[in-house]
Order: structure tokens, then C-alpha cells, then sequence
């Protein structure tokens, strides 16, 4: 594959995204039992090599890709695209962490690799960006900027949390038209589950693109946290594609 697959252009509207209006794509790989990891938080390949090309795909599609911490702490991921053929127009999204209290560790994959990799910078490796809580210390902010990585306090709620419907505005204040929100499990519920709508009334999510493998995990780490299934959305499949062994749909938020 050379070129997106059609369906992903033809069914995310990224061309229309600006930095006033981002677009959010949120997007996670799930057994049939709907579990998107093992036992204690264990990383499980569920996609095949087909869905996973897809996946790259998406990233080098949009301006930046978020995880929370417990996916950064447990994965170590590289959220890279160096499944795509090399090109210098292909470019890995800009790395957002949700992280309000800083528990990243300097020894992350993401920052290393962007430290010892000078000549990479720019090209194939952006410093992290980690979105903090404005109430978090500043000896704490500043002994991780020490490290190399970029902090982003944002204002958090009355239970800490930073709402999900301040995302565009901090996207925008970032100058990032989309973000493909990858997980883990408590961000993904939180995400799928807002209800507040944007200024022009859309949802705040405005495509989820989940890859279903034919497997099943047993006891793991489910889609949303248990007990936290109430208040999802319905959803409006766009478009289904089998991709090698797994089926990828593409869904919008049915409000
Ligand atoms: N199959 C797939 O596609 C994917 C699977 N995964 C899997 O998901 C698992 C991790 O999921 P999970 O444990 O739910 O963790 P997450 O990766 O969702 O991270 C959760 C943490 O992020 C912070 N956070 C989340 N939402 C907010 C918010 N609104 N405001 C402020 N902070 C927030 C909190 O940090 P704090 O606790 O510090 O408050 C929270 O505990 C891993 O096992 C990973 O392998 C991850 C991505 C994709
Ligand atoms: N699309 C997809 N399929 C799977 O089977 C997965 N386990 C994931 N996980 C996500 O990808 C991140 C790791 O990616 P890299 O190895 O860095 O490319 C992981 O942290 C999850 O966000 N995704």
C-alpha cells in the first residue's frame, strides 16, 4: 500500500479540519471480547499486519496523536509510521501525552529517542508534548522540561480531570488542526462519552475508527473501565472494511 487506503480520506474529513475547528478521531484495536489489552495492562498485538498498516496510515493523516499515561507507562510506544514507505511528505503525528500529575518517565521511548537522535528531529521524531494539570508544582513542571520534554498546563475540573471539551481550544492554542486519540481505555470512555457538543453544535468527536480482530483476550483491560459503560453514545457506521484477518469500522458520533 502506497497511498492511504480510500476509505480512511473519503470518510475523515481532514481537509476540512483548521486549527479553529480540529478534528478529533478517536481510534483503538479491540479483541471480540472488547478488550484492548491483558491481564494488568499487558500490550497485546491484536492487529494484523494489514489494520496496523492502516493505523500508520491514520497517524501520518493527522497533525498530532494523544495517549494517556497509563498507555505511555505500560506500552513505552514510539507512535511512529515507519510502516509507510519512507517519504519526506509522510510525517508521524506530534505526540500529546495526558499526564496531569507528570508521572512521565524520563526514560520514555518517545524522549529518548528524540534526545539521541538529533539529525531525526523535525523529520521522523517530534519532542513529546505532555499536557499537564495547571495546578501541578512548577519544581515538577520545570524538572521535566529539564529533561527535554514540552509541558502544557491546562485548567483541570473540580475532580482534577481536564474536560475532554477543552480539547479543541488547546489544539487551536497549539496550532493542531486533528488529533487521533489512541487510547488507553479510561481516556477512550472519557472521550467517546462527553456530551458536550462543540460551538457549532457537533459532537466533540467527530470520527472513531475501530480495528476488531478475530480473537479473544479473557480477563484484560476492556474498551471502556468496568462500570464505566453508562452514557456512551450511539453510533453511525460509515463505513466497514475487512483488512487481511481483522474488520475496520468507521463510525460518527449519532447525536
Ligand atoms: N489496543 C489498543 O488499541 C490500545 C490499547 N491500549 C492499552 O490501554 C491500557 C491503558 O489504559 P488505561 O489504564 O485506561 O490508561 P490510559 O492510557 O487511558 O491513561 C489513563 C490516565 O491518563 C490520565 N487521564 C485520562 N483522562 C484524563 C483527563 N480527562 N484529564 C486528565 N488526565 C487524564 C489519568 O492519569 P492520572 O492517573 O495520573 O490521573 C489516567 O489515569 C494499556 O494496557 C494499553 O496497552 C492503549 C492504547 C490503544
Ligand atoms: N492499532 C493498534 N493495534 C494494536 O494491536 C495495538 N496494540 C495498538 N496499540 C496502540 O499502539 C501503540 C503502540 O504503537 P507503536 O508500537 O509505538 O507503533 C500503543 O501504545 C497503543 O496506543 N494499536
Amino acid at each position: 500500500m502506497t497511498s492511504p487506503p480510500p476509505f480512511l480520506a473519503q470518510h475523515l474529513p481532514l481537509d476540512k479540519a483548521t486549527a479553529s475547528r480540529p478534528h478529533i478521531t478517536v481510534t483503538w484495536a479491540q479483541s471480540l471480547d472488547s478488550k484492548i489489552a491483558g491481564v494488568g495492562g499487558k500490550r497485546v498485538i491484536l492487529s494484523g499486519s494489514e489494520s496496523m498498516l492502516m493505523t500508520h496510515w491514520m497517524r501520518t493523516m493527522h497533525d498530532a496523536i494523544m495517549i494517556g499515561i497509563n498507555t505511555l507507562i505500560l506500552d513505552d510506544p514510539r507512535l511512529q509510521i515507519n510502516l509507510l514507505p519512507a517519504s519526506p511528505n509522510l510525517r508521524p503525528p506530534q505526540p500529546l501525552i495526558l499526564d496531569p500529575h507528570l508521572r512521565f518517565p524520563p526514560s520514555a521511548r518517545l524522549l529518548t529517542e528524540y534526545l539521541t537522535k538529533p539529525s531525526q528531529r523535525s523529520i521522523s521524531l517530534h519532542q513529546p508534548w505532555i499536557i499537564c494539570s495547571d495546578q501541578v508544582s512548577h519544581f515538577k513542571i520545570r524538572a521535566l522540561e529539564g529533561s527535554g520534554a514540552r509541558i502544557i498546563p491546562v485548567k483541570v475540573d473540580e475532580s482534577g480531570r481536564i474536560p475532554p471539551s477543552s480539547l479543541p481550544t488547546v489544539l487551536g492554542e497549539l496550532g493542531l488542526r486533528s488529533v487521533m486519540i489512541e487510547g488507553g481505555s479510561k481516556v477512550l470512555s472519557q472521550f467517546l462519552s462527553c456530551k458536550d457538543k462543540r460551538e457549532d453544535g457537533s459532537p466533540l468527536v467527530d470520527s472513531v475508527v475501530v480495528t476488531v480482530a478475530p480473537t479473544f483476550i479473557g480477563d484484560g483491560v476492556g474498551v471502556v473501565p468496568e462500570g464505566e459503560d453508562k452514557g456512551l453514545p450511539p453510533l453511525r457506521t460509515l463505513h466497514t472494511e475487512t483488512m487481511g484477518k481483522d474488520a475496520v469500522m468507521v463510525c460518527a458520533i449519532d447525536i
